[in-house]
């Protein structure tokens, strides 16, 4: 049972409100003017405020910007009979739960109390994220599974030199992070951090983008142009996307860095650079070189040190503390203050496959702020985004419903470290439905470890 505040000028939609919410339980007040609402507000402390907007002594909006600097962590729904987009997003800009239009359906009326109760007690209920994550930077990677520590072990060593870097990846595993990172902790980090994805690139141009081009050098060259390579000067050049890097610069490039010295495009002068490379890809160089598509050499000089930026599902415990870290910087970010996930929340984030890694998962939290009408990131909210993205990733016709179970399972399984009660738990099915969807499906542990 909630406590229940009407205020609304008109007497039969007061009536009958009262008597449809008194008949679900609710403990409900009443109010035919905004001061005698804010009067029984201040009394009461209702847990929801049903707020028409026009009143006859004051403004529905500034009473509900009054409630909203109150300490009462009241949800307000408001209602009105004129529907203007201005007073919509001032209403909702103003912290307003919901926005109704008369004349009311009681169904609304019903979904909206209910899912305000909701979103009031999750915020009662769960503490909020972590604040040790309050310094959220562009430039932190958080992790504390082995996988993440042995990157961090390993960039510890390799600030401490300028050998060439290789990190290998699929899309969104923090590849350019890991780069910036390793830039950051060197003794050259005051130096430049330069860029170039070789994928983004016209195949023509990306020569004169990574060596520079004298005035004239070829028709639309104006001007001379330092390449990246120059204007990274003792500091990295980070090359993304590099097994799109064509053939034939391939061997300008393991020229460039067998001997440190380059030309610009259509120039004479012998140039040097001592910047550091840090190549990624989240293509398997190995094969392309078995392919002839990228150069043996090249790729020997290149994987000396190689970095392995896990995926998330290989990763499944760094999920929690990603989604803390992500709701600080989007709050940041955005201005907004969601600082809860409701229970449920995190168990469906560890088990949704994450195709789009890490950068998936901090595009589905932006879109949960946005859509979020309290404090709390609901588990309704993120079924809906998850199923979206499964369709968008998924495309029609690529996993039939078998697979997307034995994925699931999977994944629950790794979760838990294959717990098998606790998977059953969390998926909602017998222990013995678990061993046999096992068996037919035939999942397997990844590691030994897991077993
Ligand atoms: N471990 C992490 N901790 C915090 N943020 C991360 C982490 N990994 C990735 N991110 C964030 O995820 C997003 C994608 O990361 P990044 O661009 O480094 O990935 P990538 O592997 O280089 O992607 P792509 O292959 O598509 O170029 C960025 O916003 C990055 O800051």
């Amino acid at each position: 049972m909630a406590k229940i505040l009407l205020i609304d000028d008109e007497y039969s939609i007061l009536e009958s409100l009262d008597m449809f919410l008194s008949e679900k339980g609710h403990h409900v007040f009443k109010a035919a003017t905004g001061k005698e609402g804010l009067g029984l507000f201040r009394q009461h402390r209702p847990d929801v405020v049903i707020l028409d907007i026009r009143l006859p002594d004051l403004n529905g909006l500034d009473i509900l910007s009054e409630m909203q600097e109150s300490e009462a962590a009241a949800k307000v729904i408001m209602i009105t009979a004129f529907q203007d987009m201005e007073t919509t997003i001032q209403a909702m800009k103003r912290g307003a739960y919901d926005y109704i239009l008369k004349p009311l359906d009681a169904d609304e009326v019903e979904k909206a109390v209910e899912q305000s109760l909701e979103v009031l007690k999750a915020e009662q209920d769960i503490p909020c994220a972590e604040d040790a994550e309050k310094t959220a930077s562009s430039d932190v990677i958080i992790g504390k599974s082995e996988k993440m520590l042995e990157i961090f072990k390993m960039i510890g060593l390799l600030c401490q030199n300028r050998a060439p870097v290789l990190i290998q990846g699929e899309t969104g595993t923090g590849k350019e992070l890991i780069a910036r990172v390793i830039h950051q902790n060197s003794p050259y980090n005051e130096e430049p951090f330069v860029t170039l994805d070789c994928s983004a690139v016209v195949e023509t141009l990306l020569e004169s983008e990574l060596f520079g081009h004298e005035k004239g050098a070829f028709t639309g060259a104006t001007h001379k142009n330092k390449g990246k390579i120059e204007v990274a000067g003792k500091g990295t050049l980070f090359l993304d996307e590099m097994g799109e890097l064509p053939l034939s610069l391939q061997g300008k490039f393991l020229g460039f860095l067998q001997r440190r010295e380059f030309m610009r495009v259509g120039g004479h002068q012998v140039l040097n650079s001592r910047c550091r490379i840090i190549a990624a890809t989240n293509r398997d160089l190995a094969v392309m070189v078995r392919h002839g598509r990228f150069k043996e050499d090249l790729y020997y000089r290149l994987k000396v040190v190689t970095i392995y930026a896990p995926p998330l599902r290989e990763r499944l415990s760094d999920i929690p503390l990603l989604a803390d870290y992500f709701l600080q910087k989007i709050n940041n970010e955005l201005g907004a203050e969601v600082s809860k996930f409701q229970h449920g929340v995190m168990d469906r984030l560890m088990t949704h496959p994450w195709t789009g890694n890490v950068r998936e998962l901090e595009n589905a939290l932006v879109e949960a702020v946005v859509r979020s009408r309290g404090k709390v990131i609901l588990l309704e909210a993120i079924e809906k985004i998850l199923g979206t993205y499964a369709l968008q990733s998924e495309g029609p016709s690529s996993y039939s419903l078998s697979g997307v179970e034995k994925h699931h399972i999977q994944n629950t399984l790794s979760c838990v470290n294959w717990n098998r009660t606790k998977a059953s738990r969390m998926l909602g099915i017998s222990l013995p439905t678990l061993r046999s969807k096992i068996r037919k499906y035939g999942i397997v542990p990844h590691k030994e470890t897991e077993l």
